[in-house]
C-alpha cells in the first residue's frame, strides 16, 4: 500500500490570499499562522509597507499549501510514540501491546505496518490503539516485523487529522517502504517549500511527510544511505522507525538525542525499538541500550547482530535530551536517557521538599497522575504523610493535550475529585508536574478549598515555562504559557493558592551532575540548542530565499518577543 500522493490545491486559497493581503498583518497574523510564520510576520510589521506586501505576495506563491500546513489549526508540533519489531512472528500483536503501553504518549491515532513476502501492509485510525485495532485487524497485519505509531495532534476533529495518522508508507522506484515519527523538523516549512518547488505534491499537513519525500529523491541504492542522506537534510528532533518491503528494519535518533528511542530483545532474538521501556517491559523483551544520538541501527538479514551507523560524525553536537519527558510525558516505570523516570521525579519532589518548605503542613497530595511521584518525593523528605487528596477518573485523558481551552476546563474537573475526608481543615501542600496554561491549578486550588482545605500550598516540580517547545512537544504558543505573562506571585493570585514555589532550574544541574549539559531546557530558559539550518540556503531557489532569509534571522529561538 502506498501513500496516496495526490495534488490537493484548496479551493479555499485564493480568498485566504485575498484576505491575507487585506487584513492588518500584526494581529491576524499572529492568530491563524504557525510560530514560524507569526515570527516572520513580526519582522513583516516592523518593516515598511513594501516589504511587507512582498512577503506577502512572496508566500503567496505558495499558496495552495497555505490553509492546509501554515495555519495554527493544524500546527506539526506534537509528542508521539513510535515502536519497531524485527524478527518474531507474532509481531503486529506485540507492536499492539507496546503501541498500549505508549498510549500516554498519545491518543488521538494509531497505527501499524508490517511486511510479509515482500508485501506491505498498514492500519492507521482516529483513537485509542484499542478502537483502531482489535482481532480481526491484527489478522489482517501478518508478518515477522512491524511499525507502530502513537500520535496526538492539536488538530483533533479536523478533516485532515486521518491522513497524518502514522506510520506512512511510500512507493518509490527502490520499493515500498513505511516510517513512524516522534518528534518534529525545526526546518519543515523550508525542505518543504523546496521540495515543492521541485514538484513534489504532499499529501498530508504532516512534517513527517518530508521524509517520504527526501527519501523518494535520494540516488543512494541502498536504504539505509537513503535515511541518513535524508537525516542530513533533517533539523530538528527525530525519533523514527523504518520499515522496508524487503525486510529491513531501521531506527534513528537525531544527533540531539531530543526524543528518546530504546534497543531490547526477546528471549526468541526479536528485536525491539520503542519510545520508553515500558514499551519493552510489555513485550517482555530486555532492554540492552538506547539508540544513541545520532545513531542509525539496521536490522536485516545480512548479519546477526544489529548494525550501527553515525550521523555527523565526527563532530557530533552535545546531545539535548528533553528534560520534560523526565518531568511530566514519559511514564515514571520507563527508564528514559539512561535514567529511570521515577528516580528523576522522585529527587524533584524532595529538592522541592528542601527548597520550599511549607512549615506545619498536616498533609502532602498529588495532582494525580504526572504529579504522583513528585508528590512522594516531598513526602519522604519532609516526613509529613502523603495521602490521596485528589481521585482520577481513569476515562479521562491528559488535559494539556486536549486540543481546546473549553474542553481543557471542562476535564480537569471531569478527570479529578476531591476527597473530603483527607482535605477538610487541613493545611495541605499539593504537588504537580509543571504550570503550563495554569487550568489545572487554579480549578485545584478551587476544588480544595470548597472541599474544606484551610490551606493551599502549591509546589511544582519543575521551573516555570516561559517558553514553547519547537521539538515535538506541543507546549502552547507562548501567549498562552501562564508563566510568560505573570511572575510567581501574580500566577499564585490568579491560582488562589496560599503559596506557590517552582523548583529552580538550578536544581536540575545538581541532580543530574556533569550530565546537566546533555540535555534541554528551552521551555524554562527560552535558549534553544537548535535554530534553522545555514546549509540549507544553497537549494533554496530564489523565490524562497526571502522567507528563508526571515526564518534564518529571527530563528525559532526568540518566541519571548512576541
Ligand atoms: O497548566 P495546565 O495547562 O493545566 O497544564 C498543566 C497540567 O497538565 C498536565 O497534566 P495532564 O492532565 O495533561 O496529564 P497527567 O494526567 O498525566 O498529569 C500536567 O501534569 C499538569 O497537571
Ligand atoms: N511530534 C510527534 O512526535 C509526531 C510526529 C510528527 N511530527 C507528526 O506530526 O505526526
Ligand atoms: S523545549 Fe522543553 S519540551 Fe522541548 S525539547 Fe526542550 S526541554 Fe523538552
Ligand atoms: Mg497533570
Amino acid at each position: 500500500m502506498a501513500t496516496n500522493i495526490s495534488a490537493s490545491a484548496s479551493s479555499t486559497t485564493n480568498l485566504l490570499s485575498q484576505r491575507l493581503l487585506s487584513f492588518p498583518p500584526s494581529q491576524f497574523y499572529k492568530n491563524i499562522l504557525t510560530k514560524p510564520y507569526q515570527q516572520q510576520c513580526l519582522l513583516i510589521t516592523s518593516s515598511n509597507k513594501k516589504n511587507r506586501a512582498a512577503m506577502v505576495v512572496n508566500s503567496s506563491r505558495k499558496l495552495i499549501n497555505l490553509d492546509q500546513h501554515y495555519l495554527d489549526d493544524d500546527k506539526p508540533k506534537e509528542e508521539c510514540g513510535v515502536v519497531g519489531i524485527y524478527g518474531d512472528p507474532e509481531a503486529s500483536r506485540l507492536c499492539y501491546l507496546a503501541l498500549h503501553a505508549l498510549q500516554h504518549r498519545g491518543q488521538e491515532g494509531a497505527g501499524m505496518v508490517t511486511v510479509e513476502n515482500k508485501a506491505i501492509k498498514s492500519i492507521t485510525g482516529i483513537g485509542l490503539v484499542s478502537d483502531v485495532f482489535n482481532e480481526l485487524k491484527l489478522d489482517q497485519l501478518p508478518g515477522d516485523m512491524a511499525i507502530g505509531h502513537v500520535r496526538y495532534s492539536t488538530a483533533a476533529g479536523s478533516s485532515s487529522m486521518l491522513k497524518n495518522v502514522q506510520p506512512f508508507v511510500a512507493s518509490s522506484k527502490f520499493g515500498s517502504f513505511g516510517v513512524a515519527h516522534n518528534g518534529n523538523f525545526v526546518n519543515y516549512q523550508l525542505l518543504r517549500a523546496e521540495l515543492e518547488g521541485k514538484g513534489s505534491i504532499f499529501s498530508t499537513t504532516s512534517d513527517t511527510e518530508v521524509v517520504l519525500h527526501l527519501m523518494a529523491k535520494s540516488k543512494a541504492r541502498i536504504f539505509a544511505l537513503r535515511v541518513l542522506e535524508a537525516c542530513e537534510k533533517l533539523q530538528g528532533a527525530y525519533s523514527m522507525v523504518f520499515v522496508t518491503e524487503d525486510g529491513k528494519l531501521v531506527a534513528v535518533r537525531d544527533p540531539f538525542g531530543f526524543r528518546p528511542l530504546v534497543m531490547g530483545r526477546r528471549k526468541n532474538g526479536a528485536i525491539v525499538f520503542a519510545s520508553e521501556t515500558c514499551a519493552l517491559d510489555m513485550v517482555e523483551a530486555t532492554y540492552e541500550r538506547e539508540v544513541h544520538p545520532g545513531e542509525m541501527v539496521l536490522v536485516d538479514d545480512t548479519s546477526n547482530e544489529p548494525q550501527s551507523m553515525y550521523l555527523l560524525k565526527p563532530h557530533p553536537p552535545e546531545p539535548k535530551s528533553c528534560i520534560f519527558e523526565h518531568i511530566y510525558f514519559a511514564q515514571p516505570n520507563s527508564i528514559v536517557f539512561g535514567k529511570s523516570v521515577y528516580e528523576s521525579r522522585h529527587a524533584f519532589g524532595e529538592i522541592l521538599a528542601t527548597e520550599s518548605p511549607v512549615e506545619g503542613c498536616d498533609v502532602v497530595i498529588a495532582v494525580p497522575d504526572s504529579g504522583v511521584v513528585a508528590a512522594l518525593g516531598y513526602a519522604a523528605k519532609t516526613g509529613v504523610p502523603y495521602q490521596q487528596g485528589l481521585i482520577r477518573s481513569h476515562y479521562v485523558g491528559r488535559t494539556f493535550i486536549e486540543p481546546s481551552q473549553k474542553i481543557r476546563d471542562f476535564g480537569v474537573k471531569l478527570k479529578l475529585s476531591p476527597v473530603r475526608a483527607v482535605l477538610e481543615g487541613k493545611k495541605v501542600v499539593v504537588v504537580d508536574d509543571s504550570i503550563v496554561r495554569g487550568t489545572t491549578s487554579s480549578k485545584i486550588v478551587r476544588m480544595l478549598k470548597e472541599a474544606g482545605a484551610k490551606e493551599v500550598h502549591m509546589r511544582i516540580a519543575s521551573p516555570p515555562i516561559i517558553a514553547s517547545c519547537y521539538y515535538g512537544i506541543d507546549t502552547p504558543c507562548t501567549e498562552e504559557l501562564i508563566s510568560n505573562r505573570m511572575n510567581v506571585e501574580e500566577i499564585r493570585k490568579f491560582i488562589g493558592a496560599d503559596s506557590l514555589a517552582f523548583l529552580p532550574t538550578d536544581s536540575f544541574r545538581k541532580l543530574l551532575g556533569s550530565d546537566h549539559t546533555n540535555f534541554c531546557y528551552a521551555c524554562f530558559s527560552g535558549k534553544y540548542p537548535l535554530y534553522p539550518s545555514v546549509d540549507m540556503e544553497e537549494s533554496i531557489d530564489d523565490t524562497r530565499k526571502s522567507t528563508y532569509n526571515l526564518l534564518k534571522i529571527v530563528g525559532p529561538g526568540i518566541p519571548r518577543s512576541f
